[in-house]
């Protein structure tokens, strides 16, 4: 690594650690957490749900292929900061654009690199999510000041700073499937998927009404995945409730996900550190079969209340901490996954959830086109 410029990072709860600074020189803050996938850093970073977290990679070498414009999630990069161990100036790739130390600068991602982030991990998993802040351009003490504002993630509400601000269009027009998606912070390849199986998306804003949606005529609604935390999202939980009154065909990620237990009576509450990897085991509990998932949330649907709440049934856990991975409506064609079946990174098992929500839009006949 050619950057010597000192740099530190420093922890809501006073643990200071010094590293050299990568991407751009500055100070930046959001909630710590950590992703244990072996690739696919840029995806990470471009990923909207990560928007307001500061991402510390366990994957040693970071920064070894580059980055290229296939691997956006979204326009840019939306992490608020990212913590490396060993960050490689130099990369080979057939295609690349740029190193990552050019692309993080370029996209004002202030980084750390060249600390233990092994540590760091053990850390995290033993006190639990916290804020943190970056910084090659203060001292600690000015940090110490500066951290007291990053804002709390819980009660945060953040999609609709990520979300697109104007509608727009995805796919082939003369598809024969319309999808209404309803944008909380979505990743590119989830419109991907859903176009790759015969899906003409129209992407909405956060705080689009359902009769706005509707007035489209779609022949299903998708509620996506994106930052910040689901239960202060009135808005969202309102247009699905409206979704689901109507008794349209509904299929959420992540945050959608919990949007559709928030709207069926179920709560949500903020994890001790959260979820985020490739390699998550989940078993799906109408097949018995396991698969493994791409995960990244800090959130989860309560499983006590999942118990009592007679419209809404348990589809999928997951294997390590049988938290609920997935659940269905009984009453409704509407279902939802906490994991990232588009993966991007991440493996392929679950990409069988966009052909069951094909399957769901298409067994009404309504669908004519
Ligand atoms: N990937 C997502 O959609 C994340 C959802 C939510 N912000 C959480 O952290 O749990």
């Amino acid at each position: 690594m050619k950057v010597d410029k000192k740099a530190y990072l420093l922890l809501e709860d006073g643990l200071l650690i010094e590293g050299v600074a990568v991407g751009k020189v500055g100070t930046s803050g959001g909630e710590i957490c950590f992703n244990t996938g072996m690739t696919g850093y840029q995806e990470i970073y471009t990923d909207p749900s990560y928007f307001g977290q500061v991402v510390v990679t366990t994957a040693s070498h970071i920064g070894n292929y580059g980055t290229i414009d296939e691997d956006q999630e979204s326009n840019h990069t939306q992490v608020a900061g990212v913590v490396i161990n060993d960050f490689s100036e130099d990369h080979s790739r057939k295609g690349a654009n740029d190193s990552l130390q050019t692309y993080l600068e370029k996209n004002n991602v202030v980084g750390i690199a060249g600390l233990d982030t092994r540590m760091l991990v053990r850390y995290i998993r033993s006190k639990g999510a916290m804020n943190a802040l970056i910084s090659s351009e203060l001292t600690p003490e000015e940090m110490k000041e500066r951290i007291k504002h990053v804002p709390s993630m819980d009660g945060l509400e953040l999609s609709s700073v990520v979300s697109t601000k104007e509608s727009y269009f995805f796919g082939d027009e003369n598809a024969s499937v319309k999808v209404a998606v309803l944008d909380l912070g979505i990743k590119r390849n989830i419109l991907n998927n859903l176009s790759k199986r015969g899906c003409y998306c129209k992407v909405f804003p956060a705080k689009t009404s359902f009769a706005e949606m509707a007035k489209w005529n779609p022949d299903g609604y998708f509620i996506s995945n994106g930052p910040g935390d689901p239960a202060v999202m009135d808005y969202a939980i309102t247009t699905v409730k409206e979704i689901l009154d109507a008794n349209k065909k509904l299929f959420g990620i992540c945050l959608g996900h919990q949007i559709l237990g928030l709207a069926s009576g179920l709560s949500t509450y903020k994890m001790h550190h959260g979820h985020r990897g490739l390699n998550h085991p989940v078993k799906n509990l109408f097949t018995g079969l396991g698969e493994m998932t791409s995960q990244n949330h800090g959130f989860a649907i309560s499983e006590k209340e999942s118990k009592k709440n007679e419209k809404v049934e348990v589809t999928h856990l997951h294997l390590n901490d049988n938290t609920i991975m997935g659940i269905r409506r009984k009453d409704k064609d509407a279902f939802s996954v906490q994991y990232h079946p588009e993966a991007s990174p991440g493996p392929h098992d679950s990409v069988y959830l966009f052909d069951q929500f094909i399957e769901l839009i298409r067994a009404n006949e309504s669908v004519t086109r």
